[in-house]
């Protein structure tokens, strides 16, 4: 995770099209400073949740496929993680190593009781193989012996995870930098650390570690916060809804910035309020109000990563 930091550090300095406005990390790192702001884990009551390591699978299967919803007007991260709970439900073997495998994408949509195809389906399809294929290869066909192999580490899962599955190394190069932001990957380690309340699966020593998921929300919410400051062009690309391309300058620098301006936020909190507080708190918080906010406008782009 330090080179998710460092190389959005770098982006940061360097952007053309985004702005950190100081002032703006200021004014909500001020208003954070007396009660900063919980959100609980599975907030929406969507989730699969039996404590063992069955949750273990669904997660990784979740964020596996967690990206990319906006194409489809009615599709939404909801409709994904409560359809694969449901689809769990009615068949405990829904995941197994041999059966992700073998998924079509017309089957995928049955499973997801989804009556049209999905965005990426190709791809949603392409990764769930690609993690059924090397959990049997590597980990015994269990999620939780992946985790397990992270040896209590966020760092070090994130690590694992994202040199034994392609689909998860959310990288690119920026102004001729390599750039990490790995969001499917952290992800994952804050779910199962949300999920199990930091312990068993979800104990990590150093949970500190995690940066925000660079995702269309939060950059739209920091947006909104006076956080984050657009040049025209960008405000036209997203306030017309029209695509920015996956690597564009445009792209990367919305994403970095978000990583960035939240670690910023939290040194800021932290130092007046003399509480530790966590990316992934600060994360959950925006995400969580960006959702609510159906006027926010996000920037649109085609990615597996987000
Ligand atoms: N930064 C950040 N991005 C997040 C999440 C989550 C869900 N996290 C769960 C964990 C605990 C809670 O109870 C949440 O349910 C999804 N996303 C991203 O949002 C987008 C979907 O938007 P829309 O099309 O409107 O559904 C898409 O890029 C998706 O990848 C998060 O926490 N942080």
């Amino acid at each position: 995770m330090e080179q998710v930091r460092s190389t959005s550090a770098w982006v940061a300095s360097n952007a053309s099209h985004v702005t950190i406005d100081y002032a703006g990390i200021e004014k909500v790192a001020e208003n954070m400073k007396d009660s900063i702001p919980k959100v609980e884990w599975d907030f929406e009551g969507i989730h699969y949740f039996d404590n063992g390591p069955l949750s273990v699978q669904y997660l990784f299967v979740l964020d596996a496929m967690n990206f990319c919803f906006w194409p489809d007007n009615d599709l939404s991260y909801d409709h994904l993680a409560s359809g694969l709970k449901a689809a769990l439900e009615a068949d405990k073997s829904a995941f197994d190593a041999d059966r992700l495998q073998k998924y079509t994408g017309p089957e995928l949509r049955k499973l997801l009781k989804w009556p049209r195809p999905l965005p990426l389906e190709d791809e949603r399809v392409r990764l769930l193989h690609e993690v059924g294929s090397e959990l049997e290869r590597s980990f015994d066909g269990k999620a939780s012996n992946l985790v397990k192999s992270g040896g209590k580490s966020a760092a070090r899962l994130v690590d694992l995870i994202t040199s034994h599955f392609p689909g998860f190394r959310d990288h690119t190069m920026y102004k001729g930098h390599q750039v990490f932001l790995y969001k499917r990957a952290q992800i994952f380690v804050a779910d199962l650390w949300g999920a199990f309340k930091g312990q068993d699966y979800g104990e990590f020593n150093d949970i500190s570690s995690i940066t925000m998921f660079a995702d269309y929300i939060v950059p739209a919410v920091l947006e909104q916060l006076g956080v984050l400051r657009y040049s025209p062009c960008l405000s036209n690309l997203i306030e017309s809804k029209s695509e920015i391309c996956s690597g564009s300058e445009e792209e990367v620098e919305l994403r970095a910035c978000c990583v960035y301006a939240v670690e910023k936020i939290r040194d800021l909190v932290t130092k007046i309020s003399g509480k530790q507080v966590l990316s992934v708190e600060l994360d959950l918080w925006l995400w969580s109000f960006g959702i609510v906010c159906p006027s926010l406008q996000h920037h649109r782009t085609l990615s597996i990563y987000y």
